[in-house]
């Protein structure tokens, strides 16, 4: 089974407001898939009607294939953290993993020394929970997730509030459960370039509509270089690129601009092109295209 999660026009409405238009998501095997979206956008929503915590209004989802009655016992093997974990302050790392160990009915008493191991809290065991940095707590957020040795891991805002350092332990150890311990792992941020070096995928989300949905490599593109001109007949001078490069990507903007995605490296032997053709070019330039500003205008805007 590589299909973890699969929804079908699965929405969300509190009172008037529908926060989760019919969304068709699907996560697979495997994958870091990150939700991005800005404060108020659904990823929460979303997160919960996958926990169980909230009840969809309409739609459908299978968790690994499975419907109805089934479902409930595929989403064991699923780990949630999508609130921070109610963990007892003056309780030390190990202590609070015990209760919840009890608690959660996993009867494998080592487990609680594995997941320590794995979340690299093993030599801070005996801390006390309100002594943990905050790096240091969601890490032991993640552990607890990891009790149940779940195939998939939910992460709502895991990297929130943390410093650089914190965030570089968190994205090492998603690393390294999803590439050693094969652990698929959905984990949302409502900043992208947090978890521009995590992710395996991309899903934007905007007033619970999905406006985007990017592989690595597709995102990795975008973020490359483009050309942007100036001319006096942008019409004129689309005809001409277009029979000069069959697979150019281009766009006409006010203005009279012209962007130019895939051909930077031309960027020479293009304006010599339209300057021979009679197009009058008045301003030429390669630049960087910013990927933080473009995704910014994806998830960004006025609340509908
Ligand atoms: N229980 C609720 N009752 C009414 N409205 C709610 C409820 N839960 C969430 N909402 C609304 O649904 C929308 C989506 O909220 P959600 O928490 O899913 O967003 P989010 O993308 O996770 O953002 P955040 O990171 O701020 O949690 C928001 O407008 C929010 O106010």
């Amino acid at each position: 089974m590589d299909t973890i999660v699969q929804t079908y026009r699965l929405t969300k409405r509190f009172k008037d407001a529908e926060v989760i238009k019919p969304l068709d998501f699907t996560l697979k095997k495997g994958e870091i898939c990150a939700l991005i979206g800005k404060n108020g956008a659904g990823k929460s929503t979303i997160f919960k009607m996958l926990s169980g915590q909230i009840k969809p209004t309409s739609g459908d989802m299978q968790l690994f294939g499975k419907t109805g009655k089934k479902k409930a016992r595929a989403r064991k093997r699923m780990g949630f953290m999508i609130e921070t974990p109610a963990f007892f302050p003056d309780f030390t790392a190990q202590q609070n993993l015990e209760y919840f160990r009890i608690q959660r009915g996993v009867v494998d008493k080592q487990r609680i020394h594995e997941v320590l191991e794995i979340v690299d809290l093993a030599k801070e065991k005996k801390k006390k929970f309100k002594e943990y940095s905050m790096g240091m707590k969601q890490r032991l957020g993640i552990a607890l997730c990891l009790l149940s040795s779940p195939d998939c891991l939910v992460l709502d805002e895991p990297i929130n509030g943390l410093d650089a350092e914190g965030i570089m332990e968190i994205r090492k150890l998603l690393t390294k459960l999803n590439q050693e311990k094969h652990i698929t792992i959905l984990i949302s941020s409502h900043i992208l370039t947090e978890l521009e070096l995590l992710a395996t995928r991309f899903v934007f989300i905007k007033n619970g509509v999905v406006v985007d949905d990017l592989s690595k490599e597709a995102l990795v593109d975008k973020s490359r270089k483009q050309i942007l001109l100036k001319v006096d007949d942008p019409a004129k001078a689309a005809r001409v690129l277009e029979q000069a490069y069959v697979d150019l990507q281009y766009q006409v903007l006010p203005d009279q601009v012209i962007t130019i995605q895939n051909y930077a490296e031309k960027a020479g032997e293009i304006n010599r092109l339209l300057v021979d053709s009679g197009v009058f070019v008045r301003e030429f330039r390669t630049e960087t295209l910013k990927l933080e500003e473009y995704f910014l205008g994806l998830v960004e805007g006025e609340q509908q």
